[in-house]
């Protein structure tokens, strides 16, 4: 498929999106994302692909929502990459396993834990997922300037939501609750399903992407019997990867 054609799933062409995109997972999270763009534009709906372009700093940018999972993700960074896009920043949310780690938080990722299948079909396991360095850092001075409680560090990807919450119903609860061990033991900040995928594509198509996450709840706050409340205001991880593109912008044409 070329890139002057409509891409299968997201139905945008060329000229439909900007360099610099950002990837909720929830299409509903697109209009507000696309409201600190200046003169934001509602191009595409198709499945879970909800895309807004618009500008920041005078400078084309898109939002657009990838669903839940991996597979559905490494569709909307493939598409976009082919018309265009190269910088992607994942502003999702996730839930805390690590005591520190609260709700209304921002997690930003360094890394991610491959326990899922999309990125499989990339890399080989042994390619680590990580997140491009020009992202992160942008991603940890945006939550800096605006002085947010953050956390960078390795979050967990999965294939299965339930998986992680109710892993003891799983037949496979000798393999989940023995990784997720083997997770909290590492230093895990926290789980999500995106990420892995994305750093990997990523890396396989050659364009640079990090990820921010709203931290709604910490199951492992919950099980310790530590104080733990649930919050679902996404805006402070969207402020963040808003700041982190103003700051790619910037430094793109120092280069
Ligand atoms: O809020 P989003 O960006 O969808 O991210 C998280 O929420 C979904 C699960 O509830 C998964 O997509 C997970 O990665
Ligand atoms: O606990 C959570 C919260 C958001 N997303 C996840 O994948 N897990």
């Amino acid at each position: 498929m070329h890139e002057h054609e409509l891409q299968f799933h997201i139905k945008c062409r060329e000229g439909d999106v900007g360099r610099y995109v950002l990837l909720p997972g929830d299409p509903g999270r697109c209009e507000f994302i696309a409201s600190f763009f200046d003169n934001p534009v509602k191009v595409q709906s198709n499945r879970e692909y909800t895309t807004y372009t618009g500008t920041l700093l005078g400078e084309k940018v898109s939002v657009c929502s990838t669903g839940i999972g991996g597979p559905s993700a490494v569709i909307a960074m493939e598409e976009l990459t082919k018309i265009g896009a190269d910088t992607f920043v994942r502003v999702g949310t996730c839930g805390g396993i690590k005591l520190d780690v609260k709700s209304g938080d921002v997690v930003i990722a360094t890394g991610a834990i491959r326990m899922e299948g999309a990125s499989r079909e990339y890399a080989p396991i042994e390619f680590p997922a990580v997140a491009d360095y020009e992202v992160l850092t942008a991603l940890v001075e945006g939550a800096k300037a605006l002085g947010h409680t953050w956390h960078a560090g390795v979050v967990q990807c999965k294939d299965s939501f339930y998986g992680q919450h109710d892993p003891a119903r799983m037949p496979v609860s000798y393999e989940l609750q023995n990784k997720w061990e083997a997770w909290k033991r590492l230093g895990t900040l926290s789980s999500e399903m995106e990420s892995a995928a994305l750093f990997t594509c990523a890396a396989a198509l050659g364009v640079r992407c990090g990820s921010a996450f709203h931290v709604i709840w910490n199951q492992e706050r919950d099980a310790a019997g530590l104080p733990q409340d649930e919050s679902h205001d996404v805006s402070s991880a969207v402020r963040v990867g808003i700041e982190a593109v103003k700051r790619l912008i910037e430094s793109d044409r120092q280069k």
